[in-house]
């Protein structure tokens, strides 16, 4: 399939096509271009009170996530409008299964740091509840890109500020996936951190602290999803 034909798919599954036969053919799964390296898995969804007819686009971003006090779910449900049609409704990561990271192109994937540490690795809140679909034996990562945000607080623990970032990618790293969407340290003040990568002065991921600098969110938020478009090989598709 050409790029134009390609364009033509997202236009026409914007526009949600009213035939059985035209969505069997644009709604494929592996759709890919020329000039995109890895195949777009584009999947038809059904639409309420009408489910033979309607095409709507999803692409193989899936976001997922993790929030004590809401201020991570607030983040991943911006980094989806951000993302636009690319991505999936953010969704708690309890209710995904480990072969639901893995039937993505690329994942997004937040969490709130609250004290973890060798000791104990499962915090006090939904942890325990989220390491089952996280943790997995399987090399069954290895063509997904992976992002990581995580939200901390600096000033009130700069021994283990968004720690929870590491975490998640030590474990997804074991999983084979590809890390996409490091950061710089610049803009941070803390002594130690789990989420800097061990060979690289670079967050794992996006780093947000909305206890001292709320006023920042926004704006990382926006420059990070513009990185991951790239990132993902998603920056030369728009949708009409
Ligand atoms: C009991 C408690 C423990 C926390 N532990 C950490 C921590 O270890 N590292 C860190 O960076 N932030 C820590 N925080 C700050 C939270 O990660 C921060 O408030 C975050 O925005 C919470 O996200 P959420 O609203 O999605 O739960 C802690 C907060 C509380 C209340």
């Amino acid at each position: 399939m050409t790029i134009s034909a390609t364009f033509q798919t997202f236009q026409l599954c914007n526009a949600a096509v009213n035939s059985v036969v035209s969505q069997q053919k644009i709604c494929g799964r592996g759709i890919s271009s020329p000039s995109c390296k890895r195949s777009l898995k584009i999947r038809s969804s059904r639409v309420a009170g009408n489910p033979r007819t309607t095409c709507a686009p999803k692409a193989s971003i899936g976001i997922y996530y993790t929030t004590g006090t809401c201020n991570t779910e607030k983040a991943a449900k911006n980094i989806k409008e951000n993302f636009g049609l690319f991505a999936e409704e953010a969704t708690q990561i309890r209710a995904a299964l480990p072969t639901d990271l893995a039937a993505h192109d690329g994942i997004v994937l937040g969490v709130p740091s609250y004290l973890w540490d060798e000791y104990s690795p499962v915090s006090g809140l939904d942890f325990d509840s989220i390491m089952p679909p996280i943790s997995n034996t399987e090399d069954d990562l290895k063509d997904v890109k992976v992002a990581i945000f995580a939200l901390g607080d600096q000033v009130g623990y700069p021994d283990n500020f968004a720690d929870a970032a590491g975490t998640l990618w030590e474990k997804l790293e074991a999983r084979g996936a590809t890390l996409v969407g490091k950061t710089p340290l610049d803009g941070y003040t803390f002594k130690r951190s789990l989420a800097v990568l061990p060979t690289e002065d670079m967050f794992c991921g996006l780093v947000l602290d909305n206890v001292n600098q709320a006023d920042l969110t926004e704006e990382r938020i926006d420059a990070w999803v513009k990185q991951l478009k790239d990132e993902f090989g998603l920056a030369e598709f728009r949708f009409a």
